[in-house]
């Protein structure tokens, strides 16, 4: 039997993702959160690819076995691209999905953005023009080399919450092109859509072609 895959993460919504992603591939997923006694990495990198490597390596070199990792964020253009690699402790220490969210509308609204598309059909306004950034790393111990790949996906920031999928930032974020949020997907349509379902296309691509 083959092997699961390691992802060196503990963020659940993540895990539920690349779980979807690699049934479709016939492979299953098992991450950090299975080993609770693995210290937390810290990522200190200043880029999304930075800090996919950190976590890729830390855990490809403890477990002995090639490990894939995801670094991901969100670019705020009303924020000159804030938070993006500190997308996670936006809100600071012991940040939460729903404080970070909180703090991200605090922002706009203390600067008073707000984007010149039209509002949603419920009166909704838009505050900013945004994108979701994600860098897939993936490490083999045996060799030390990294593959790497890159995907985003451009929406908007809505004033207020929308649907009850994905995690994070996704309530807030406003696809135009599907006139929904990225919590109003299934993970299918934000699979086909998202960075991370972009940059795990790449990456597969890659694979295969054996770049
Ligand atoms: O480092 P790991 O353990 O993988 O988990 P993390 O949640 O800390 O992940 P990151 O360091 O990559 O930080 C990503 C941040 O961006 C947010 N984010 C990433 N992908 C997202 C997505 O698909 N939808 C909504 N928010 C997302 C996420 O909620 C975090 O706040
Ligand atoms: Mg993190």
């Amino acid at each position: 039997m083959t092997q699961p895959i390691l992802i060196a993460t503990k963020n659940e919504g993540k895990v539920k993702e690349f779980a979807h992603a690699f049934a479709k591939l016939g492979r299953t997923v098992v991450s950090l959160n299975e080993y609770p006694a693995f210290p937390d990495i810290v990522e200190d990198g200043d880029t999304f690819s930075a800090n996919a490597r950190i976590k890729a390596k830390a855990a490809g070199d403890a477990f002995q076995v090639p490990v894939l990792a995801d670094d991901s964020g969100l670019r705020v253009a009303a924020l000159g691209g804030a938070p993006g690699v500190y997308s996670a402790r936006y809100s600071g220490e012991g940040a939460t999905d729903a404080s970070n969210n909180a703090k991200l509308l605090e922002e706009l609204k203390r600067l008073n953005a707000t984007d010149a598309a039209e509002p949603l059909a419920d009166g909704t306004r838009l505050l900013s023009p945004a994108q979701f950034v994600c860098v897939l790393a993936l490490y083999d111990p045996a060799t030390g080399e990294f593959m790497e790949s890159e995907g985003t996906v451009d929406g908007f920031i809505a004033e207020r919450p929308r649907g009850e999928g994905g995690f994070g930032y996704d309530p807030l974020f406003w696809l135009p092109q599907l006139s929904r949020s990225m919590a109003e997907l299934s993970k299918e349509e934000k699979q086909a859509i998202s960075h991370r379902g972009n940059a795990l296309a790449k990456l597969v691509e890659k694979l295969e072609t054996n770049e």
